[in-house]
């Protein structure tokens, strides 16, 4: 095992990105799972900077923030650009990564049973954006031609999506030939066929 640690609950959630991008990169991490009802204790949280979790460790290095995690495994594994402006427009894809996951996640905790067939409408809306942009890279990622961490963290969203809704792609070429290419990766096939990764729930509500 490596100096990775991953303090959750037993859910996908914020953490799933984070995980594919670990088993794409060849490494291994142990994992801390978190009940909720020894959450609602107390101690863990006072002692999570936000008082939230994804807690995650590298050896002494604490950190917090799915977003900032997924941002540190990209500058230790090469997956955050080749120069500079790269490294920028994998943060703006991460960050429009991050305002889609928000709507998703509002939609999923709030509004499920009111909501979610409008928000299954205004889908392309948001999904348009990111085929537009793998459209005109050409690559089959986001940035450049390599996967970085708004890869992993645009591909961990995709795969929620098409278990809400399994024709949400149909329209959108690149997008689907993204996720079969993500999928087919042989480290993220091997992750996603694990018991691990399938035992776990997407949310933390049993809706999805
Ligand atoms: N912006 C934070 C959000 C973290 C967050 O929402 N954590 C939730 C679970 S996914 C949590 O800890 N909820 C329990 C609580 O707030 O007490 C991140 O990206 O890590």
């Amino acid at each position: 095992v490596g100096p990775y640690t991953i303090t959750y609950f037993a859910v996908r959630g914020r953490c799933g990105a984070l995980r594919i991008m670990l088993a794409d990169q060849g490494q291994e991490w142990k994992e801390v799972v978190v009940d909720f009802p020894e959450w609602m204790k107390g101690t863990l949280k006072s002692t999570c900077v936000f008082g939230q979790l994804p807690k995650f460790q590298d050896g002494d290095l604490v950190l917090f923030q799915s977003n900032a995690i997924l941002r540190h495994l990209g500058r230790k594994h090469d997956a955050y650009g080749k120069d500079g402006d790269e490294a920028a427009l994998v943060d703006m894809m991460c960050d429009g990564v991050e305002d889609f996951r928000l709507k998703y996640v509002k939609m999923i905790y709030q509004e499920y049973d009111t909501g979610k067939d409008t928000y299954i409408k205004d889908l392309p809306n948001h999904l348009d954006k990111f085929e537009a942009v793998l459209a005109k890279n050409k690559t089959g990622f986001l940035v450049g031609n390599k996967s970085s961490f708004a890869d992993y963290n645009l591909f961990d969203l995709l795969l929620n999506h098409l278990v809400l809704s399994s024709t949400c792609l149909d329209s959108f070429p690149s997008l689907k030939s993204f996720v079969e290419k993500m999928s087919a990766r042989p480290k993220i096939k091997a992750f996603l066929d694990s018991e691990a990764y399938k035992k776990l729930p997407i949310n933390g509500n049993g809706k999805q």
